[in-house]
């Protein structure tokens, strides 16, 4: 039996810091493990512009302790106004790595995002060009579309007419939760990557839902079905490089999620590294959790990959059930199943 396994140092393509005290609270469980991530910029407000993009990777850049390394990789939030010239300038200093996308009202501080997309032709024409990566909150918004669905018909409805407008376009579907957007991923060869994260490798809709409601385990886009989890388990683990991590960490203090109308979101940074390994063992594929977590991100986002490595060790790993922030507890992501490795 495999007893450590020693990878190169992994990214996180998905990652929700905050800002202030949340964000001194949680960086370290992120920079422990990651040398990169790609940082959502759905604070309030928003980060929309190259400036907001600066400020906030100074903050972020003051938050990671001093012994450990740690580069973000900003993003833009797109909205109905944003300059294409902006999102240029931004890019070309080396200052920005992504622009997302948020439908409006699809998700947690997802106000400012789109609601006419014709709106934004400009800028992603722009993109295009410069081959400046969207990621995407794939979920429409529409009433009349159940919460189940949401994903598969932004599919059809919105993502696909964009990558047909734009076909030079380099697109990541963001925490993908559904055998559809797997399936859409694999049928496009170029221009095209997905994340997926940890939670979504382990639960289904019955973890919240069945037995009494589990606010934690409540993200969105909320997890499906058990033959979604099994699919998009068999993506992450296959060896496909258009599949990578981003673990869509994103803390909320307990108090949000707990009340009669709760935050979405799972905290997941601290154990991550020892869920994935356990999910990977599980699938006879420890083999393929290099690619997924530090090599088919960096090859997606024409990065190059870490240098230094990780070492897992097969012990079973101490992490706190939650951790402390000023603005009270934080729960860490409960995987629901013995773990048996552990980051060295
Ligand atoms: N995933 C979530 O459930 N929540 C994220 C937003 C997002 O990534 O959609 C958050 O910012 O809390
Ligand atoms: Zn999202
Ligand atoms: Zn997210």
């Amino acid at each position: 039996m495999t007893q450590t396994l020693t990878i190169r140092r992994p990214d996180d393509w998905h990652l929700h810091l905050r800002d202030g005290d949340m964000l001194r609270a949680v960086m370290p469980h992120t920079s422990r493990h990651f040398a990169r991530a790609i940082i959502m910029p759905n604070l309030v407000p928003p980060v929309v512009t190259a400036a907001d993009a600066r400020a906030y990777r100074d903050r972020i850049q003051a938050a990671i302790p001093a012994d450990h390394s740690f580069t973000p990789l900003m993003t833009l939030y797109l909205t109905e106004n944003t300059d294409p010239a902006d999102v240029a300038a931004a890019h070309a200093e080396g200052l920005i790595n992504a622009v997302k996308l948020y439908p409006a009202g699809a998700t947690t501080n997802s106000a400012s995002g789109v609601s006419d997309f014709s709106k934004v032709a400009g800028v992603l024409e722009k993109m295009a060009e410069i081959g400046l990566p969207l990621c995407t909150h794939g979920e429409v918004t529409n009433a009349d579309v159940d919460i189940f669905d949401r994903e598969a018909v932004f599919i059809d409805r919105v993502l696909d007419p964009i990558r047909r407008n734009h076909p030079e376009l380099r697109v990541v579907m963001e925490h993908i939760t559904t055998a559809n957007a797997a399936d859409y991923v694999k049928a496009n060869d170029k221009n095209l990557g997905a994340t997926i994260t940890t939670h979504h490798l382990v639960i289904n809709r019955n973890h919240i839902l069945a037995g009494g409601i589990k606010p934690h385990y409540y993200c969105l886009p909320v997890a499906k079905r058990e033959e979604h989890r099994i699919a998009l388990r068999a993506a992450a683990t296959s060896g496909d490089p258009r599949f990578f991590l981003g673990t869509d960490s994103a803390p909320h203090t307990d108090e949000n999620k707990l009340l009669p109308c709760g935050c979405a979101g799972c905290f997941t940074a601290p154990n991550t590294m020892s869920i994935l390994a356990e999910v990977f063992e599980q699938d006879g594929a420890l083999d393929k959790l290099e690619g997924f977590a530090s090599l088919n991100g960096p090859a997606f986002y024409r990065l190059p990959v870490n240098e230094d490595t990780l070492t897992l060790v097969r012990e079973t790993p101490a992490y706190p059930e939650n951790i402390p922030t000023p603005e009270g507890p934080v729960t860490v992501f409960d995987p629901a199943m013995p773990l048996h490795w552990s980051v060295k």
